[in-house]
């Protein structure tokens, strides 16, 4: 093959013209007929073995597969199967890039391509045992269709990685978009809106209008928002799960019976069918609310309680840390500091005093730290601390600072008393490695064996 401007080595098409020029062209000519000869029977076995798998079947109808999808993989095969230059393969790879993309709009996991990419290998293997070739020109052929599936494989994925980031960044601006619409004034209006669909209720089943004008709470204003927006908004929510279950046992339990009894007319059946819809609704409203003041909470990336901020962003924040730490050679520390005996606290003196102390402990510890450095609430009773650019010398120093601090500050109560409290501290440094999550099951580690040592103290991670 042309040897002249090659291309750098690592990119796809230097890897393909690696491949191509490893294998005789005879070999080449031999697997390409086997694969031409075979590529619809290939096609029809591949889609059945996908009807048949548990993950894939989702994404396949029989009729997709019958119109477009079986011609498709024959096209697509014989199309990889016939480059025999950069132009053909350019255009192979483009091929690979346009089915990524789509895989990535319809969001087909991963591991089922994957998958696919597997069933295929074995199917041209199959094929060419029964091709004509053998010895090495059969291994050759072998090893150059799974490297060449392989290639094709990696460009589809590149091109799935990329669409899906991109998509993701997209939803994210959206959610961002969303909240920036006043959600106290869209709290208002679902509230109102289910208001609303509780009056029009309760007027039908008073009138006793036909079972069939009972509109069901998935078709409201509410529902409609709910399924279209809320959805985007508040997706991840635990409360959403439980809304959409209330408004199934509505929709498709209460109010079906609701509409036949209005037919028959029995009037203590008919209250307590009314109660049982209203009961729904309760829980739905104070779910609906629960919904709102969570979000409002986790969307800012505050604590409500200590105005430190929550876990939200954690990940962000020590992935970029630990990419500016690794850029420039600064080291970064990790305290995860822990209230002893916190429960005690709360058992003794009230749940109210015990939110008390982690509020004074919230500003002792922005009191401590640099303004560069990041406070979160990282638990119940338990902070984490990142200070930036420091050796292990300085960190051990914050850290003993916060526990000497602690121990020494006065604590009030609402009542004018005050407590005296110690904390624990797990202390690591960044060592470089690139999973920040390591860095903190080391501090949390350190932060066990303080608790285990006796309290009251700073341990540092070992390795
Ligand atoms: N007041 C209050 N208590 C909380 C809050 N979050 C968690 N807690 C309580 O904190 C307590 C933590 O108890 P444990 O995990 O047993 O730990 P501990 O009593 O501090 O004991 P050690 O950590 O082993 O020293 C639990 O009783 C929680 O209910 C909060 O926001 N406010």
């Amino acid at each position: 093959m042309h040897t002249n401007n090659l291309p750098l080595s690592g990119t796809m098409e230097a890897d393909w013209i690696s491949l191509f020029d490893s294998v005789p062209e005879s070999t080449r000519n031999a697997l390409r007929k086997v694969v031409d000869e075979h590529c619809e029977d290939m096609a029809v076995a591949f889609y059945a073995r996908m009807m048949g798998d548990v993950d894939a079947r989702p994404f396949l109808t029989h009729d997709a597969v019958e119109k477009r999808l079986r011609h498709s993989m024959q096209r697509w095969l014989s199309t990889l199967f016939s480059c025999a230059d950069r132009d053909q393969f350019a255009a192979a790879m483009a091929m690979q890039r346009h089915v990524g993309e789509v895989h990535a709009r319809v969001e087909l996991p991963v591991n089922i391509v994957a998958r696919g990419a597997r069933v295929l290998k074995g199917e041209i293997a199959h094929r060419l045992l029964q091709g004509g070739l053998d010895g090495e020109a059969l291994v050759d052929a072998v090893l150059y269709a799974d490297n060449l599936i392989d290639i094709a494989f990696e460009e589809m994925s590149s091109a799935y990685v990329a669409s899906h980031e991109r998509a993701a960044r997209i939803d994210e601006a959206y959610r961002v978009f969303s909240y920036g619409q006043n959600m106290s004034l869209e709290r208002e209006r679902q509230r109102a809106a289910l208001l609303d669909w509780e009056n029009r209720f309760l007027q039908e089943m008073m009138a006793g209008a036909a079972g069939d004008e009972l509109q069901t709470l998935g078709d409201s204003s509410f529902g409609l928002w709910l399924h279209h927006k809320a959805t985007a908004i508040f997706e991840g929510s635990s409360e959403l799960p439980a809304i959409r279950l209330a408004i199934h046992s509505v929709d498709d339990n209460l109010l079906p019976l609701c509409a036949g009894q209005l037919e028959n007319g029995e009037r203590e059946e008919t209250r307590r069918l009314i109660k049982a819809v209203q009961a729904e609704l309760g829980q739905l409203k104070f779910l609906v609310g629960a919904m709102f003041e969570r979000f409002v909470d986790l969307e800012s990336g505050k604590d409500a309680l200590t105005q430190l901020l929550n876990r939200r962003f954690l990940p962000a924040i020590l992935s970029r840390e630990t990419e500016i730490s690794r850029n420039q050679g600064k080291p970064f520390a990790l305290l995860l500091v822990d209230v002893d005996h916190f429960k005690h606290i709360n058992d003794r003196h009230g749940h109210e005093a015990g939110d008390r102390v982690l509020q004074q402990m919230a500003s002792l510890l922005l009191n401590t730290v640099r303004s560069g450095d990041f406070l979160f609430r990282y638990g119940g009773e338990e902070f984490l601390v990142l200070l930036v650019e420091v050796d292990e010398a300085h960190a051990r120093r914050v850290a003993e600072k916060i526990r000497s601090r602690v121990e020494q500050e006065s604590f009030l109560l609402a009542d004018g008393r005050s407590l005296r409290v110690t904390t624990s501290i797990g202390l690591a440094m960044h060592d470089g490695h690139p999973d920040y999550q390591r860095l903190v099951n080391r501090a949390d580690d350190a932060l066990y064996r303080a608790k285990h040592d006796g309290r009251n103290r700073v341990v540092i991670a070992t390795e």
